[in-house]
């Protein structure tokens, strides 16, 4: 299948299970592939048959910055949901990366989920 793909999108949250983590914003970087088909887009050129990169990259920041999850993974299986339901998004691979969670974890730490993909 056919992706379209958003990296390293950064957007801060209210995000962790300790009373501190309650009082901040943290950043959060996401990595994002959608399934998608892009044929008919590319045979008519046209941009209202593509799952617009621009409109999902909006909706997610829209969406991460005004939430307020103790847990990545809570986030991730919510946003998963909303972009499958809200872009007709068959199938994605989504993973969140809490970058400052642990220091000495150089790349971060976070979480990888796949939704809508059957296990070949
Ligand atoms: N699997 C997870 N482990 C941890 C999480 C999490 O969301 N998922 N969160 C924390 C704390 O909020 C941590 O980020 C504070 O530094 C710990 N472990």
């Amino acid at each position: 299948m056919d992706q379209v793909f958003i990296r390293g999108l950064e957007v801060q949250a209210v995000i962790g299970a300790y009373d501190w983590e309650r009082t901040i914003r943290q950043r959060l970087v996401l990595d994002l592939e959608m399934d998608w088909d892009i044929r008919p887009a590319a045979a008519d050129d046209d941009l209202t048959l593509a799952l617009d990169y621009a409109a999902v990259s909006q909706r997610v920041l829209d969406y991460v910055s005004a939430s307020s999850f103790e847990l990545v993974e809570t986030l991730a299986d919510r946003l998963a949901t909303l972009i499958m339901e809200e872009f007709s998004v068959p199938g994605l691979r989504l993973v969140i990366t809490k970058p400052g969670a642990v220091p000495e974890a150089r790349r971060g730490v976070g979480v990888i989920i796949e939704r809508g993909r059957s296990r070949a």
